[in-house]
C-alpha cells in the first residue's frame, strides 16, 4: 500500500498526518505500530487523520487520532493545532476565521492567529470521578493514589482525553521517570491517563512534563497542559492565564474557571512531506 503523509509537530510533539478527505483512513493497528517505530518506521507520537464530516454538521472537517501504540484516542491538543495549519495550507481555512473541527469527542473551535499560530478552544474540563474515567466515590480537587503502598496526591480531569496532575518540585526529578508509567497504567484509571508532573513557578507559570498514555514521555503535550492549568486552577493555584512551559516550548492557557471553555494558543510546524510503502 502506497501511503502519502506530512510529517508535522506542535513543540515537538510530533504527528503523521494522512489526507482521508477521500478515502478512509487505511491503516491497522499493526500498521500503525509499525509506522510509528522510531528506528524501524517513520517515528512519530501520533498518528493524526483529516477527514470530511456528513451533511449538515456543523463542523466543517474532522481528524481522528491513534496513539504510537495504535489506540484510537479522544483529544490531542497540539494535533488539532496541526490540523489546523494543515487545512490552512490546502486552503480550506482562513486566517482569523473561527471554524469548528469534530474531535473524536466532539468540536472544537479553531481560530489560525497566523499561518503557523492557532488558538483553540478545548471545551470545558470535566472533573466529574465517570467523566474521566476516574475510580473515585466523589469529585474532590486532590485524590490520595496508592502507588505500590507509598500514597501520592494527584488531580484528575477529562480534556476529551484522561489525564492525571501531580503537583512536584522538581519536573526532572529521576523518581519520576518510574511513577509517569506507573500512574498512567493505573487501575483507578480504567482507560488509562495522560500523567502531568507540573511545577508551580507562580500564578501565570507552570512548568510541565508529560508521560503520555500510548506514547511515553513526549516533549509536549497539548491536552495535558490545558488539564494541568485546569487542575491547578481549582486548586487555587494559578490564575486566569498561564504560560505553561514544557520541554519543547510554551503553551498559553486561559480559563475564567467553571461554566467557561478553555483556551490553548501555541505553534504548528511542518517538518516534511513523505511517502512510504506498506507491505500488504
Ligand atoms: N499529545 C497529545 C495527546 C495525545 C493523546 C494522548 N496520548 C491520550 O492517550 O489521550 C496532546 O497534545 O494533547
Amino acid at each position: 500500500m502506497q501511503l502519502a503523509f506530512t510529517k508535522m509537530h506542535g513543540l515537538g510533539n510530533d504527528f503523521v498526518v494522512l489526507d482521508c478527505r477521500q478515502r478512509p483512513m487505511p491503516l491497522s493497528t499493526s500498521d500503525i505500530r509499525t509506522l510509528g517505530d522510531r528506528y524501524t518506521g517513520i517515528g512519530f507520537d501520533q498518528l493524526l487523520s483529516i477527514e470530511t464530516v456528513a451533511d449538515g454538521d456543523d463542523c466543517r472537517y474532522a481528524y481522528g487520532i491513534w496513539n504510537r501504540d495504535g489506540q484510537a484516542v479522544g483529544q490531542c491538543g497540539n494535533g488539532v493545532r496541526c490540523v489546523a495549519a494543515w487545512l490552512h495550507r490546502e486552503g480550506l481555512l482562513a486566517l482569523h476565521e473561527d471554524v469548528r473541527l469534530r474531535s473524536p469527542s466532539g468540536p472544537v473551535l479553531v481560530r489560525l492567529l497566523d499561518p503557523l499560530t492557532v488558538a483553540v478552544d478545548m471545551g470545558e474540563p470535566a472533573f466529574e470521578p465517570a467523566q474521566v474515567p476516574f475510580d473515585a466515590p466523589h469529585r474532590a480537587a486532590r485524590y490520595p493514589l496508592d502507588l505500590d503502598g507509598a500514597p501520592i496526591t494527584i488531580g484528575a480531569v477529562s480534556m476529551g482525553n484522561p489525564h492525571a496532575v501531580v503537583e512536584v518540585d522538581d519536573v526532572r526529578a529521576t523518581a519520576l521517570e518510574r511513577l509517569g508509567p506507573q500512574i498512567t497504567a493505573h487501575p483507578r484509571f480504567a482507560e488509562g491517563c495522560n500523567t502531568g508532573f507540573a511545577k508551580v513557578i507562580d500564578e501565570a507559570h507552570i512548568r510541565l512534563r508529560v508521560h503520555e498514555r500510548g506514547s511515553g514521555w513526549t516533549q509536549a503535550c497539548g491536552s495535558g497542559a490545558c488539564a494541568a492549568m485546569a487542575v491547578l486552577q481549582m486548586q487555587g493555584r494559578v490564575g486566569r492565564e498561564v504560560e505553561v512551559r514544557l520541554p519543547g516550548g510554551p503553551l498559553q492557557i486561559a480559563w475564567k474557571g467553571p461554566g467557561h471553555t478553555l483556551w490553548m494558543t501555541g505553534p504548528a510546524a511542518f517538518v516534511f512531506e513523505g511517502r512510504c510503502t506498506l507491505p500488504e
